[in-house]
């Protein structure tokens, strides 16, 4: 903390000095060149301003381009994310939309001035329509982006563990928007003031930004001119960080992680798979399987690598639609803990057990700390934790899911050392609570530990 407060007054004592420097080099050139004309000094500028501050006109059109250029964009940021879900979740939209924001981005903003002063008889509005169109496409592309980016695997899992819509938009894809959002708003606030006045200028628009600049240039006075400019730059500079720091305070808040709404208990009948096929480009991995998990038993799943452990739990759990065969599990709901942890990184692990437990905090803590985790790593984000605590976390997460009927883990004690492991698999017997488990492992000690029996996987034979 006290090592970043140094390093922000450091960096606020070298930016402070390079502008300094940058004046006074432009105070030396103009009393070089002599003329106030070619280039006025820093100083007369801050006199002109000083002056300019003082009258209520000043006030006024600073207010009148304010409003309309910032509701130019506030404008394009509600259009450009409503188009860009919209874009997102249809092919078609995102087709028809597509050459229109390239043309808009790719057209002269000086040709869309005068095409919108043919267009609209009040100049007044010029600025809104202008640093509408302007900031629209960055915001569209960014936004569509950051959503059609979002973590796969966790969408996947959001799906098994029948995560509601709203959580879903929450947690996952809006901490992938997030970032290519704010980008766009940062390059859209200083491009929105530069195109708006550009447009009040060559509009001249009664009353603007743009009209003192254009009179100044009618009055040869670089002076005003230029004061105008400091005017624009600051106002530019001081909505940018006002924004962003209220989108990344919104940000927080948002991605703060609440209990779900409890549901029922989970009820699990029988899994049964009959004749069921599955292979991959051709090349089959599970060949005329019949199973059946009886509800509520626990069973070790084992064989050699790459012998189709994993598909197995997917084709139970319905993330893999068999070749041939069927599977059924009635209404079973399932949690699992997958191969890869599948956590949100940015929350802490409480919070990644909350995503889909209703239990209370001080429950969920000591069932992370009855699996070893201790309490500083449970409050730390789990991007910073280690293979085996964000495993530890995975495992907790599909123990304690809210209304899942059986549990699907995949090999849930890779990379625990000894002592954790055996926490972990008394863990598992003890939260299992008659539910259906199915453990994926190359670790013959664990049915022992589990007291499970073992389901061997036997390769599907040659030629098939
Ligand atoms: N999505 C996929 N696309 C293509 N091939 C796949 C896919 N998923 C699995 N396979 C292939 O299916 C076979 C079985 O994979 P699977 O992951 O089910 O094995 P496993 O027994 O769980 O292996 P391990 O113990 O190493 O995790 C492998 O040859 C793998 O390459």
């Amino acid at each position: 903390m006290m090592h970043s407060i140094t390093e922000r007054k450091k960096k606020i004592i070298v930016n402070g000095l390079a502008v300094c420097f940058w004046l006074l080099l432009w105070q030396a050139a103009s009393v070089c060149i002599g003329s106030d004309l070619l280039l006025v000094s820093p100083v007369k500028v801050l006199v002109t301003l000083a002056g300019l501050i003082t009258t209520g006109d000043f006030w006024a059109t600073v207010l009148f381009s304010t409003v309309r250029i910032l509701s130019g964009f506030v404008l394009a940021v509600l259009v450009g994310v409503v188009l860009a879900v919209l874009a997102a979740g249809s092919g078609v939209v995102r087709a028809l939309l597509r050459p229109l924001m390239v043309t808009v981005k790719s057209i002269p903003v000086a040709s869309f001035i005068i095409l919108a002063l043919l267009w609209l008889r009040n100049t007044g509005n010029l600025a809104v329509f202008i640093s509408f169109l302007m900031v629209l496409p960055i915001v569209y592309t960014n936004t569509l982006t950051g959503i059609r980016q979002a973590d796969a695997q966790l969408l996947e899992l959001a799906r098994l563990y029948r995560v509601p819509w709203g959580r879903t938009m929450r947690y996952i894809r809006l901490p992938a928007v997030l970032p290519p959002f704010r980008a766009a708003c940062a390059v859209g606030l200083g491009l929105c003031w530069k195109s708006g006045v550009a447009a009040e200028v060559i509009g001249i628009t009664s009353g603007s930004i743009g009209e003192k600049l254009y009179d100044a240039k009618l009055l040869f006075s670089t002076a005003e001119l230029l004061a105008w400019t400091v005017v624009i730059v600051l106002l530019s500079l001081c909505f940018e960080k006002l924004f962003l720091r209220a989108l990344d305070w919104a940000g927080r808040r948002a991605l703060r992680v609440t209990a779900p709404r409890p549901a029922e208990p989970g009820t699990a009948g029988p899994v049964r798979m009959e004749q069921v096929s599955k292979g991959f480009g051709g090349a089959p991995v599970l060949q005329d399987l019949s199973l059946e998990f009886p509800a509520g038993e626990m069973v070790c799943v084992m064989g050699p690598s790459g012998q189709g452990k994993t598909t197995l739990l997917r084709v139970v759990a319905g993330l893999l639609k068999p070749d041939r065969g069927t599977v059924s599990a009635g209404d079973t709901r399932f949690s699992a803990a997958f191969q890869e942890e599948r956590l949100l990184e940015y929350a802490d692990a409480v919070d990644n057990v909350r995503f889909v437990c209703s239990l209370p905090e001080q429950k969920i803590r000591d069932a992370l700390y009855s699996l070893g985790l201790e309490k500083d790593a449970c409050g730390r984000p789990v991007a910073e934790l280690s293979g085996g605590q964000r495993r530890r976390v995975a495992l907790a997460r599909a123990m304690l899911a809210d209304g899942a009927g059986a549990v699907l883990l995949d090999e849930p004690f890779k990379g625990l050392d000894e002592e954790a492991h055996r926490c972990a698999a008394r863990f598992v017997q003890e939260r299992r609570q008659g539910r259906t488990v199915l453990v994926v492992t190359h670790d013959a000690q664990d049915a022992q530990l589990l007291q499970a029996p073992v389901l061997s996987l036997e390769p599907v034979p040659h030629g098939h």
